[in-house]
This record gives structure tokens, C-alpha cells and sequence, in this order.
């Protein structure tokens, strides 16, 4: 089973030379080099450049590198979508995208312009209509052609539109949350929990990290670099964890059991779907170096 671990995310702002050099040399899953809501408007053409130059020039070793574009309804999309394509991101987030309609017009720009078949689409879910259409936009993903790779959730976004307010174990917003969730892991997709704001709160980032691991999120997205210790630690498998998934895994690689659908281990009873749950916890492992 081959796993691409996407426990944590880092965002910086795509006019930010100095963070992304740094992105570099922090122990991340991915990189997000962002076009949108964290360059501002007179300094967008100047960061559409660096951020297809830094893509083009690599470094980032193992890590995921997506770009964040600005929104379709922008002035700014065609020229983004224009350079940062042919630098050959491996993932191209899209913000706002709230119908199957933009996916598929993205999908067709993609597809004239002959980008390199491993650039993924993924969008950002942070429209109350993304959130209502959440399942055909799932659906998506069994069109190869639309190239949709996962969700990323902005949940500052939806705060916004939505005037929920964002407070401690965010009970207003955790039924979208798990709709969203349940939607991408029905299609195969990752999905990805939004930000936390205060990046003093360490304490307070942490509880939220549990919270998205426990509702089934594969990783976090991150504002600044004292986010990546503890998301890293709370979305990967524990010492103990990794234990038991290779002791299902060989109880069930024993003769004597090759026959059962259910054993009993250490006085509880494990299934075949829980072996199918450990393979995935062991292939996480070694992706990360733990095994
Ligand atoms: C929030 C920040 C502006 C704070 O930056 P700064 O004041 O420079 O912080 P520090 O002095 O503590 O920085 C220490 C060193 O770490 C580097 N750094 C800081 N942040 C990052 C980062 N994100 N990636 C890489 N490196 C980073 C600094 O350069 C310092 O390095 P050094 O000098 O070598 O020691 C800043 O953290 C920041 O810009 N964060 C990202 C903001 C961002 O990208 N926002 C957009 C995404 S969130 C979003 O849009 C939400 C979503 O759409 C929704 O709707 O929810
Ligand atoms: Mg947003």
C-alpha cells in the first residue's frame, strides 16, 4: 500500500522569498505557495513570478508543493493558472470553488494547455454552496479527466460567509465539518482541516489538531512553523499504534487463520477490516521514517 502522508500543510505567502526558503528545511508534508488571500493586490504580479520561478527551481525534497491560485471570479486566475502551470506544481489548490461547473472549466484549461499529467486539482471547501454540493463535488473524482486530488477546508471563509463564529472545539461548524469529510474518503479523496488562527495558542492548535484527526481529516493546514511539531505528532500513528497494526497484520498472516474472518487477540476481537486498517497505519509509518 503507498501512502502520501499529508499530516501537515504549511501555507506562506507567495511574495515571502525568506518562508518559502525556510519551507525547505521544516519537517512538512506539504507546502502551499499562495497567490490569494495572503498577497496583497499590488504585489500579486510580483509573487505570481517568484512562486512559478521557486516551483520551477525545486528543493523541496519530499515535500508536496501546491500553489494556491486566486479565486475563478478573480482578475487574477488566467494569469495565475498561466504560470504556474507550466512550473508543474504537483497540486494547484483553487479556492472558492463551490460547483462541479468550475472544476470541470479548470479541468479543460488544464487540458489545452497540455499540463504535466501529475499536476492535481484539488479546491479549497469554504462556500456554504461547496458545503451543500459537497457530494457531486466528490463525485468528480470519478472522472479521471478533472483530475480532483482532495479537499482543503477554509473554515476562515466560512466564518465569514456563514457568520459562525470560530469557537473552541468549533461545535457550530463540526456537522459541516464531517460532511465533508465523509464525502472525500466516499470518493478516495484527502482532506485536509483548516487553519488555526492564534499561533501563540499552542495548546489551543492542538485540541483543534485532535479534534480534525479524531473527525477522520488526514492532516492540518499551518500558518507558521511552531504548528508543525504538534500537528505532526498528533496525526501520525503512535509507537504503540504502529505495534498493534503489525501484530493484527501477521496474527492474520498466520496458517490457522488464513481460513477466518475474525480471531481473537489479547482478549479482543479483530476483524479483517481492522488488518485492512493496519496496512494503512504501517504504510503511513514507513512514508514517514517511523518504521
Ligand atoms: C503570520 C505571519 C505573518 C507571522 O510571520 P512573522 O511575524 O515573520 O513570524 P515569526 O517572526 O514568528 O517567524 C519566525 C520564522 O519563521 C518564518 N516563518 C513564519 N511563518 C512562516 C510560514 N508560514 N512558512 C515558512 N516560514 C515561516 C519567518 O520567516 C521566520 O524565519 P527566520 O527569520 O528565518 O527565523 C506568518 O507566519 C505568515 O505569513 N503565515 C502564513 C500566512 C498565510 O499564508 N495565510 C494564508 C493562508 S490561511 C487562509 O487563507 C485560510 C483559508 O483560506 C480560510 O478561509 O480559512
Ligand atoms: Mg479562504
Amino acid at each position: 500500500m503507498t501512502i502520501r502522508p499529508r499530516r501537515s500543510v504549511l501555507y506562506m505567502p507567495g511574495s515571502n522569498t525568506r518562508a518559502m526558503e525556510k519551507a525547505k528545511t521544516l519537517p512538512i508534508d506539504a507546502v502551499i505557495l499562495d497567490l490569494e488571500d495572503s498577497v496583497a493586490p499590488d504585489a500579486k504580479a510580483e509573487a505570481r513570478k517568484l512562486v512559478a520561478a521557486t516551483v520551477k527551481a525545486g528543493g523541496f525534497g519530499r515535500r508536496e508543493v501546491f500553489v494556491r491560485v486566486n479565486g475563478v471570479d478573480t482578475p487574477w486566475f488566467g494569469e495565475d493558472f498561466e504560470a504556474v502551470v507550466p512550473a508543474r506544481p504537483d497540486v494547484i489548490l483553487v479556492p472558492k470553488v463551490s460547483s462541479p461547473d468550475t472544476l470541470e472549466m479548470i479541468s479543460q484549461r488544464l487540458l489545452d494547455m497540455h499540463a504535466d499529467a501529475r499536476t492535481r486539482i484539488w479546491i479549497m471547501v469554504e462556500t456554504p454552496l461547496a458545503i451543500f454540493g459537497i457530494r457531486e463535488l466528490a463525485a468528480c473524482a470519478t472522472d479521471s479527466e478533472t483530475r480532483l486530488g482532495g479537499f482543503v477546508m477554509g473554515t476562515n471563509d466560512l466564518a465569514k460567509e456563514t457568520r459562525v463564529r470560530l469557537v473552541p472545539g468549533r461545535a457550530p461548524m463540526t456537522g459541516w465539518l464531517a460532511d465533508c469529510v465523509l464525502a472525500a474518503h466516499a470518493y478516495g479523496l484527502d482532506i485536509v482541516d483548516g487553519v488555526y488562527n492564534n499561533l501563540s495558542d499552542l495548546e489551543g492548535f492542538k485540541r483543534e489538531c485532535l479534534e480534525g484527526r479524531d473527525l477522520g481529516f488526514d492532516g492540518k493546514t499551518l500558518i507558521h512553523p511552531n504548528q508543525v511539531e504538534p500537528c505532526n505528532e498528533v496525526f501520525s500513528p503512535s509507537p504503540e499504534e504502529v505495534a498493534l497494526a503489525r501484530k493484527i497484520i501477521a496474527t492474520f498472516d498466520l496458517p490457522e487463520n488464513s481460513g477466518k474472518g475474525v480471531v481473537q487477540m489479547d482478549g479482543r476481537m479483530v476483524e479483517r477490516l481492522h488488518a485492512e486498517m493496519a496496512k494503512r497505519t504501517v504504510a503511513i509509518a514507513e512514508a514517514i521514517g517511523m518504521a
